[in-house]
């Protein structure tokens, strides 16, 4: 540990001591002790005074302060009533920054509609404007808040967050990897994902277990455009992982059992000249994507037959 870790590990030490206060391991309480972390963070954020920042957990406000300092305007969601107080006097300088005091997470597919209605307001202040996640989040809810920002219409343009190691591989993973799954597919569908840094647990205090990653994503526009339906699409996925080492056209045909026969899905098929022996985790994104959206197309020529039957 550095000098300065040291150092900032023993000024938290003695604020939670001076409040009768300890982390709360339940709630994800792993503060970032090394500041040149949290300065990279924020600078990878590259924030202008357009941005609206979103931080998920703002523990004692240190990152908070720092996002406040260059983006137009910080909403900073803590749900322990104590953290929340401690953030309150690391930001009283500063007049664009809104602390709410709740769950981030209404439920485990949902922000919470406190999170929703703040960022509605501060968007419509100013129309354009951009929404930007920075965040060294607890760890429990990361995967529903990446993957449920990324599922908003929210004009969100970058996702800088901390979080284990593990998770940012699966998010990154490319086909071929032991941790691609319906995860990366479904964001690497509509973003790039990149691994920014590798984090060793002596960077928080307290130590947490595992290794950790700054991870980024930025908006794929291009891809994100061939998604037709994206409800669908995440639902098709996570089905079709869910048996990623079983022949592709055995899961479609258990998937899709009472809408079509194997025929028709060797018509669906047909364009994309699989191999007989070809599975789910060897397909690339792009591939998923156009497949989805196959049966997607497929499901609806029913409904349009049924809807104008000349
Ligand atoms: C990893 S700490 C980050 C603290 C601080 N931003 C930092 O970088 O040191 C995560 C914070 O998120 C808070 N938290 C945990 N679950 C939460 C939830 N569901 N909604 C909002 N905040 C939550 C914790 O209380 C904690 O303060």
């Amino acid at each position: 540990m550095s000098e300065a870790e040291r150092q900032t590990q023993s000024h938290l030490r003695d604020l939670f001591d001076s409040r009768g206060i300890s982390p709360r391991k339940i709630l994800g309480q792993n503060f970032l002790i090394d500041l040149n972390l949290v300065e990279y963070i924020v600078e990878q954020a590259r924030l202008t005074p357009d941005d609206l920042v979103l931080e998920i957990g703002s523990g004692t406000g240190s990152m908070t302060a720092m996002l406040a300092a260059e983006a137009g305007d910080v909403i900073s969601v803590e749900v322990d009533p104590v953290m929340h107080k401690l953030a309150g006097e690391a930001v009283m300088m500063f007049d664009n920054v809104t602390l709410l005091n709740c769950d981030a997470l209404k439920n485990k597919n949902t922000f919470a509609p406190e999170v929703l209605a703040a960022i509605a307001e501060k968007l419509e202040e100013r129309p354009g404007r951009k929404l930007k996640l920075v965040a060294n989040l607890p760890y429990v809810i990361a995967t529903p808040v990446v993957s449920n920002l990324v599922k908003t219409e929210l004009p969100w343009s970058a996702i800088i967050v901390t979080i284990q190691w593990e998770l940012g591989q699966r998010m990154g993973a490319r086909v071929g990897s032991s941790h691609y799954g319906a995860l990366s597919v479904w964001l690497q569908a509509q973003a790039r994902v990149k691994t920014l840094k590798r984090l060793r647990p002596s960077v928080f205090w307290p130590r947490p277990k595992v290794t950790s990653a700054i991870v980024r994503l930025l908006p794929d526009a291009k891809l994100k455009k061939r998604i037709l339906d994206r409800d669908f699409f995440q639902d098709f996925v996570r089905r079709l992982f869910h048996h990623r080492r079983k022949l592709l056209r055995s899961v479609l045909v258990g998937m899709y059992r009472k809408q079509f026969s194997k025929p028709d899905i060797d018509a669906i098929l047909a364009p994309f000249q699989f191999k007989e022996t070809a599975r789910a985790e060897e397909l690339d994104v792009k591939t998923l994507v156009d497949l989805a959206a196959a049966f997607r197309a497929a499901l609806d020529v029913p409904a349009r037959i049924a809807a104008d039957p000349t």
